[in-house]
């Protein structure tokens, strides 16, 4: 192969080729070592590939390098150009310009409708202060003791001022938590004076009842007494 490229080499342009190029058999990084490397004879020449190389895609796309294709390298001591400054016309909310401003992501007030949305609590009615109103030691029973309450008196406890609610199997009074409810009064009181249990269940099985109206339990449902 070495000796055809020589001859093919000769017998071509013999004057054209003022550096006679040596063949180097096989080069020594060539790991496939299914190609032969033609240097150009010149030992000094340590000059790196250009990259991208000459007539590259990116070459082409960039804007970064001069008329003629090769890139601009500067000196130590010459600064390097700034950055372009942003498109401020063509800046869109949530799509970054590349520069370092502050996103207009926040123009648009997010949209309201929702279907099981949290309401408006009323000033002090919100999660730490039922905490701290359980805490005062308030009555928020109604009741001396621990009652045995059957569906019948259940029912009877279905206004707002007087709302009980049975879940997993314990009553309890929910009037002084409506206010708290961050679902509403009106989602809570759709329990009151019956079994909840299913309804919680589907709305939010992760909020964590028995802790939250422990200070509000006032008995167990039991059967109604047989006649
Ligand atoms: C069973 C009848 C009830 C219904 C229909 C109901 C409905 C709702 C709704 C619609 C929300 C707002 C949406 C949401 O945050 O995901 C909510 C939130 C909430 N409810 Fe209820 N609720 C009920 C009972 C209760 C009870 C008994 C408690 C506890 C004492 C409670 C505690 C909460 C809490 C803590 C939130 C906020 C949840 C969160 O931020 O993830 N709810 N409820």
């Amino acid at each position: 192969m070495a000796s055809y490229l020589r001859s093919w080499l000769y017998a071509q342009t013999p004057s054209d080729v003022p550096n006679t190029p040596s063949i180097v058999e096989s080069a020594p990084h060539d790991s496939d070592g299914d190609t032969e490397t033609i240097h150009g004879g010149d030992d000094t020449d340590d000059m790196p590939p250009s990259f991208p190389s000459v007539n590259s895609a990116q070459r082409i796309a960039s804007d970064k390098f001069t008329e003629n294709g090769i890139p601009m390298i500067l000196t130590d001591t010459q600064p390097m150009l700034p950055p372009p400054p942003p498109l401020l016309a063509q800046r869109q909310p949530g799509i970054s310009s590349g520069s370092l401003a502050v996103p207009l992501t926040t123009i648009k007030p997010p949209a309201k409708s929702s279907k099981r949305g949290k309401v408006a609590l009323a000033p002090g009615h919100g999660p730490l202060d039922w905490a701290n109103l359980k805490k005062s030691g308030q009555d928020l029973r109604g009741v001396d003791t621990f009652l045995r309450v059957t569906p019948s008196m259940l029912r009877r406890h279905n206004k707002r001022e007087d709302a009980w609610a049975v879940f997993n199997g314990k009553v309890y009074n929910i009037t002084p938590y409506l206010s708290y409810h961050p679902g509403g009064e009106r989602e809570l009181m759709r329990v009151a004076g019956r079994d909840g249990s299913k309804l919680f269940a589907l709305t939010h099985a992760w909020v964590n009842l028995d802790y939250m109206l422990d200070g509000c339990m006032v008995g167990f449902l039991t059967a109604e007494p047989s006649s």
